[in-house]
């Protein structure tokens, strides 16, 4: 698959302020990022995700390393680099007295583009802002106003678009408008890299995830790849009547005897789909040995616990 952005070696240090000391906040850090992919970056507060944002988007100057997009090498083309590149920003920072149809259209003329009116009312369709075109910012809500920093960002044309954090803070109707949105984003071509804290932001909207922790990118794959590669079932069946011990038939199984014999533990699989055959075996395992439940209670894990886990390696090891 072709690759859009390729990062190389990326280190940023940031000078201590006063007497404290300086700050990694990018440790030789390298990323590939495919042509039209949905890649969601995740990571904690503090991790890196802003700054790495930044680097791409000429914003914070790289310790070392290099920066690769569209074929074109960042230290010598940097502007058309930008040029191609969309970037819609955590907060607001524009004059919210401007008119939402004006304040696209200035965004669009920021990169050297011509005017394009036709352009301008299709990017606003399709965030159905059009028929808001006229209002001030100050006049729209929240999630408006977040659409129209979409619109901006993609105003230009971008072939790239950086979405730092989309759904901080908004509430869960948002969130999936966004995310349909990001969607619409994908049927067009265009390549959206998203930072966001959300694993299941990431686990809903992105083809590939990359957790970065502490400046340093702990993991890059297909989503559906780490959730087998990490992914594991819980189940815990609640016995009518205690057991002394486990019989020989569940031998084969990744089971334990737990709570004073009244409950069967299983844990494993490995996330392709094998944990739940194995619970469901295991199920029939126990009507055949005439051992009654009243309960079971079964659980896949999460991007969620894969983060934490992978976080909590890196704190063992750093
Ligand atoms: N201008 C700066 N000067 C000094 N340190 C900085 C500066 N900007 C960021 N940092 C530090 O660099 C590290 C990475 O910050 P960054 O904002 O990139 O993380 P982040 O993953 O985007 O966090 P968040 O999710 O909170 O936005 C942090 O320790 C932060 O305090």
């Amino acid at each position: 698959m072709e690759t859009i952005l390729d990062i190389r070696g990326l280190t940023k240090t940031y000078p201590g302020r006063g007497s404290a000391p300086p700050v990694d906040a990018l440790k030789n850090v390298d990323l590939t990022i495919r042509k039209g992919e949905i890649f969601a970056l995740l990571g904690p507060n503090g991790a890196g995700k802003t700054t790495l944002i930044g680097a791409v988007c000429g914003m914070v100057r790289p310790t070392s390393g290099s920066i690769h997009a569209f074929g074109l090498d960042m230290k010598h083309d940097w502007r058309t680099m930008r040029a191609r590149i969309g970037l819609v920003p955590q907060e607001m920072s524009v004059d919210i007295f401007e008119k939402v149809h004006r304040s696209v259209a200035y965004s669009r003329g920021l990169f050297g583009r011509k005017a394009d009116p036709a352009r301008i009312e299709e990017v606003l369709r399709t965030l159905s802002l059009w028929d808001k075109r006229d209002s001030q910012l100050r006049a729209l809500s929240g999630g408006m106003k977040r659409r129209v920093l979409i619109a901006k960002a993609l105003a230009h044309d971008p072939d790239l678009l950086f979405l730092d954090e989309p759904t901080a803070g908004v509430d869960v109707e948002l969130r999936r408008d966004m995310w349909n949105t990001i969607d619409k984003l994908r049927e067009q071509g265009v390549t959206v890299i998203l930072t966001t804290h959300y694993i299941e932001e990431a686990e809903e909207m992105a083809d590939r995830v990359g957790v970065i922790n502490k400046g340093r990118i702990l993991l890059v794959d297909d989503k559906d790849a780490i959730m087998g590669r990490l992914g594991r079932t819980e189940a815990e069946f609640t016995l009518s009547q205690p057991l002394a011990s486990l019989p020989a038939s569940l031998s084969d199984l990744p089971v334990t005897l737990e709570n004073d014999g009244r409950t069967i533990a299983f844990r494993g699989g490995d996330g392709s789909g094998l944990g739940k055959e194995q619970v469901a075996a295991l199920a029939q395992t126990l009507v055949r040995e005439n051992i009654g439940y009243t309960a079971i209670d079964q659980r896949e894990s999460s991007l969620e616990d894969i983060f934490v886990k992978l976080v909590e390696e890196e704190g063992a090891t750093s």
